[in-house]
């Protein structure tokens, strides 16, 4: 597996070492000794999720506060999402930078996304499923989030907002200047 550090720092992507013969594919996705090694950190994973999104779905950009801050490691099991992560960590040097990536059934990428970031991704297929592992576990009153056309982060979603499909928790989230971000 090869961990390759983004322009967040502690937010890593990970590619996993395939292997293909005739039955089809085989891979690790996550292996705890080696991950927590790369990172340098000991993290718990302790909730995985799964959700299934139409082509279009723009889910985020999400963080629970405080204590109930999670990490996560996401990915794409079947179709293909933009994924966007947001420092929110105020003494980074990437303060309130994002970044980019696109997670698919054929690369097989996963995203090491660490607390103190927002996270989002918008489905580019139908039935595209997303699963990620979470260090701590949800929790409702903690919930949180940045609308995602927020105009200083400025995020180029890819397609247009007239395409875009979003929940009625996440039309009405705040910008980062309401949050005083
Ligand atoms: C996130 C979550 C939701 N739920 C419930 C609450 C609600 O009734 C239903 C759908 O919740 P949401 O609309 O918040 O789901 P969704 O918009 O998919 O929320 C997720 O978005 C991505 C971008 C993330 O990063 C996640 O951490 C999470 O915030 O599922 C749980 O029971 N457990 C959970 O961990």
């Amino acid at each position: 597996m090869k961990y390759i550090e983004t322009k967040l720092k502690g937010c890593f992507i990970i590619e996993p070492s395939l292997f293909n013969d005739d039955r089809g594919l085989f891979y690790e996705s996550y292996k705890k000794v080696e991950f927590e090694d790369q990172l340098g950190e000991r993290v718990d994973f302790v909730q995985d999720n799964v959700s299934i999104s139409k082509k279009g779905v723009l889910r985020g950009l999400h963080f629970q506060n405080g204590i109930h801050a999670q990490a996560k490691l996401v990915q794409v099991i079947k179709g293909e999402a933009l994924d966007v992560v947001v420092d929110l960590r105020k003494n980074s040097p990437s303060y309130k930078k994002h970044f980019k990536i696109r997670l698919s059934e054929n690369d097989h990428k996963l995203l090491f996304i660490p607390k103190g970031m927002a996270h989002g991704f918008l489905a580019l297929e139908d039935n595209t499923v997303f699963v990620y592992k979470c260090d701590n576990y949800y929790d409702k009153a903690s919930e949180a989030g940045i609308i995602y056309n927020d105009i200083d982060l400025n995020i180029d979603w890819v397609i247009s907002a007239d395409k875009l499909i979003l929940s009625k928790k996440d039309l009405v989230l705040p910008t980062m200047k309401d949050l005083n971000i």
